[in-house]
């Protein structure tokens, strides 16, 4: 009896499956089929598991646990009918004008720059791959407004280098306008893979095929204010060290200006980074505080203002979106060529990179203050500690040398950009009755 349990023991069924024998070879067999039955039962449910998992995946990415991947679904693109709305997009209509390729096109500062390229005759082809870190229908009606000012958002991800030489060989840009990113300084904690597949894998897909393409076009970049991170000098200048980043979204926009230097330096890319500081406006990012506090306390739901040890105040040198996009614009007609071909670097290649501030800094609750009277409601104040999550106390930009060399000068304040976006917000969300999400 107690042989015949070991053998229950070892055999690994369902008890009353099989009917045991005595004889050794029988028995033998009897588990070797049992073994063979499960290990094929087994593995049919493993495939099984597999194919479930590929159908539902929106992509056939290898790396399904990488949280980035959201962004990695599969585009359509190319055809004769494709090919040809890219051309016309991209077609210069101006004497002397360029030819942009705007990445995050569906983006915030994105939609912005293409429009204004645009009206002034450039040509311009917008990318976006419409990922969804804030409401992807506030990038379609984005989308949609770029659509009626004749410039055509491309699909797909900045990952996804056939598509990126694809374009290229449909239309030789002069420029790129690169801004497409994965932004927020607290979204980092959650999902820091997007943050290394966007603003790193993303920038190094875009710069192979930036430097392989002939002619090399010159490429100006969003970094951040973010990479000042910890420094206490202030007001922030482009002198200053940038080696003490407060969040992943800040060091991978350091890492993204020593990618610049690589790509300059080998391949005689022109690149010109621009350190943006905290930008609002109409048509804004929905995970940026102005903007949800505006919902918030229509919603009078109570928002949370960050706080710094001993009662100090947090401040941003908030910069309104117009000032932005002249910024943008001045740093591609000074933008130098490119030097390279083939590949090949032939000399050295212009590298830069500006302030673009408003260089006025407001504390946090002054914000808060501006959007109760502009919205006539009074907001819900949930005063807490400024949480160690990326945020750094205050930002104050230097603007002196895009001021000399862009010729760069804000003439937006809080107050008045403001107003412009509460009147935005009101409009778009349908007087405040249908609230953002
Ligand atoms: O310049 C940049 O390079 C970055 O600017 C922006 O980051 P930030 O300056 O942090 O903007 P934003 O989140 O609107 O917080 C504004 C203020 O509200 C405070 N804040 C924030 C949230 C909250 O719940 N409470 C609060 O007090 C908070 O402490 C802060 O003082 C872009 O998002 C980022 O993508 C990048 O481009």
């Amino acid at each position: 009896m107690s042989k015949q349990m070991s053998h229950l023991d070892d055999i690994p069924s369902t008890p009353g499956k099989f009917k045991m024998e005595k004889s050794p070879f029988v028995h033998n067999r009897l588990r070797w089929h049992s073994s063979l039955a499960k290990l094929t039962f087994w593995s049919f449910i493993f495939l099984g598991l597999i194919l479930i998992f590929f159908f539902r995946s929106p992509s056939s990415n290898p790396l399904p646990q990488d949280p980035s991947r959201r962004s990695l679904r599969t585009y359509n693109w190319g055809g004769p009918a494709w090919e040809k709305r890219v051309r016309s997009s991209a077609r210069v209509r101006s004497h002397n004008g360029i030819s942009v390729l705007v990445t995050g096109a569906a983006g915030f500062v994105g939609t912005h720059v293409s429009a204004a390229l645009k009206r002034r005759g450039d040509g311009v082809l917008g990318l976006d791959n419409f990922n969804d870190y804030y409401d992807p229908s506030l990038k379609r009606a984005r989308q949609a407004l770029l659509e009626r000012s004749g410039v055509f958002i491309v699909e797909g991800d900045i990952n996804d280098s056939a598509l990126l030489r694809k374009l290229f060989e449909v239309v030789a840009f002069t420029h790129v306008m690169h801004l497409a990113a994965q932004a927020g300084v607290r979204y980092a904690m959650e999902n820091p893979g997007s943050y290394v597949h966007s603003n790193i894998a993303g920038l190094v897909s875009l710069l192979e095929v930036c430097k392989s393409a002939n002619p090399q076009p010159a490429i100006v970049w969003a970094s951040s204010s973010s990479v000042y991170g910890l420094n206490t000098k202030v007001p922030f200048s482009e002198k200053d060290r940038t080696d003490q980043p407060a969040s992943l979204y800040a060091a991978t926009k350091k890492a993204g200006e020593e990618i610049a230097h690589t790509y300059n330096h080998i391949y005689g890319l022109s690149l010109t980074g621009l350190r943006f500081f905290t930008v609002y406006g109409p048509w804004g990012r929905p995970d940026m505080a102005y903007f949800f506090f505006t919902r918030d306390i229509l919603k009078g739901k109570s928002i949370p203002i960050f706080e710094a040890a001993n009662h100090g105040t947090v401040a941003r040198d908030f910069t309104y979106i117009d000032d932005i996009v002249k910024g943008c614009l001045a740093a591609l007609d000074t933008a130098e060529k490119s030097t390279g071909s083939g590949g090949k670097k032939k000399g050295p290649a212009q590298l830069r990179v500006y302030n673009l501030g408003n260089t006025s800094p407001v504390p946090v609750s002054d914000l808060v203050s501006i959007l109760e009277r502009l919205l006539k409601v009074n907001a819900k104040r949930d005063i807490m500690k400024l949480p160690r999550n990326g945020d750094v106390q205050f930002t104050h930009a230097n603007i002196s040398l895009a001021q000399r060399e862009l010729g760069y000068k804000p003439s937006t304040d809080l107050q008045t950009g403001l107003k412009k976006f509460v009147r935005w917000y009101l409009g778009y969300y349908n007087g405040g009755k249908k609230a953002a999400g």
